[in-house]
C-alpha cells in the first residue's frame, strides 16, 4: 500500500499504532519491550489484550493513551497522527478522546460518585448542571443510580469500578483503555462490571482495548490479541 492509501485506512480507525517501539534500560541491559507494534481498533470494537505479566501491556496502553511517548513510531487517535503534535494538543486529545480505567479505581475519596464523574466534564468546560445530568445518566446506565451520593469508601469494589468506567466515558471519548480493571474483583463481580461496560460500549460506539488475565471475559470481546516478542498478534482462545 502506498502512503496515501495507508493514511486513508488510518483515518477511519479510532486508534492505530504504527511501527511503535519502546525500550527500557535495566543496568547494562536494554529491554526491548515493544519492537514495532502495528495495531488498529475500529470505532465500537472491543478488543482484549491478553499477555503474560511483564510483556508490555501497561507500556502499550500508556503509549496508546498518549501518557508516554514511544521511542519511534506513530500513534493515531481518531485518524490524527499524535506524534506530530505539540504537548498542548496531545493533552487536549488525551482529555477529550481517551478514557482510562485502571486496576485500582483512583476515584477521588473526598468526592461522591456523581462528583467524580462530573469532574472530567467540568475540566472540559461543561456547565455544572449539564455535567451532573450526564453523570447521573451514566450512573443509571451502570445500574448505580441509587449510589450517586456515596463516596468511594462507601461503595464495594465492583461498584467503585463501575463508577470508574462511568468517569472514563464521561467526556464521550473515542477510545477507552482498560488496564486489568477487574483484576482485583471476584469472578462474579468482574463479570457484572464487564456486562455493564459492554452495554456502554455497544451504546456509545467507543473503541475499547481491555487488558485482562480473565479468559472468560476476554472470550466475550470482539477479538483477542497478545504481545509476543514485542509485537501485537491475534490470539485464538
Ligand atoms: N519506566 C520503566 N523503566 C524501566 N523498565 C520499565 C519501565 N516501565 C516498564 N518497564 C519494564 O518493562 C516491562 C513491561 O512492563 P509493563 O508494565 O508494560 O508490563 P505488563 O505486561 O503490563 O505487566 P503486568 O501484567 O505485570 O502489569 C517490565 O519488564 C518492566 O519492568
Amino acid at each position: 500500500m502506498d502512503q496515501a492509501a495507508v493514511e486513508t485506512a488510518l483515518a477511519s480507525t479510532a486508534l492505530a499504532l504504527v511501527d511503535v517501539t519502546r525500550s527500557f534500560s535495566e543496568g547494562e541491559r536494554e529491554l526491548h519491550i515493544l519492537r514495532g507494534v502495528d495495531f488498529a481498533i475500529q470505532p465500537g470494537e472491543m478488543v482484549a489484550l491478553v499477555a503474560p505479566s511483564g510483556t508490555g501491556k501497561s507500556t502499550l496502553l500508556h503509549i496508546a493513551g498518549l501518557l508516554e511517548h514511544p521511542d519511534s513510531g506513530d500513534v493515531y487517535v481518531g485518524g490524527i497522527n499524535c506524534a506530530e503534535l505539540d504537548d498542548e494538543s496531545r493533552t487536549a486529545i488525551r482529555r477529550n478522546d481517551v478514557g482510562f480505567v485502571y486496576q485500582f479505581h483512583h476515584l477521588l475519596p473526598e468526592f461522591t460518585a456523581l462528583e467524580n464523574i462530573m469532574m472530567p466534564q467540568m475540566i472540559a468546560g461543561l456547565a455544572k448542571s449539564e455535567a451532573a445530568a450526564r453523570a447521573q445518566e451514566l450512573l443509571d446506565y451502570m445500574r448505580m443510580g441509587e449510589r450517586s451520593s456515596h463516596r468511594p469508601s462507601e461503595l464495594s469494589g465492583g461498584e467503585q469500578q463501575r463508577v470508574a468506567v462511568a468517569r472514563a466515558v464521561a467526556n464521550a471519548p473515542r477510545v477507552l483503555l482498560l488496564d486489568e480493571p477487574t483484576g482485583n474483583l471476584d469472578p462474579e463481580t468482574a463479570h457484572y462490571v464487564f456486562e455493564a461496560l459492554q452495554a456502554l460500549v455497544r451504546a456509545s460506539g467507543v473503541a475499547t482495548l481491555f487488558a485482562t488475565h480473565n479468559m472468560e471475559i476476554a472470550g466475550r470481546m470482539d477479538r483477542c490479541v497478545t504481545l509476543k516478542d514485542g509485537h501485537i498478534i491475534p490470539l485464538a482462545l
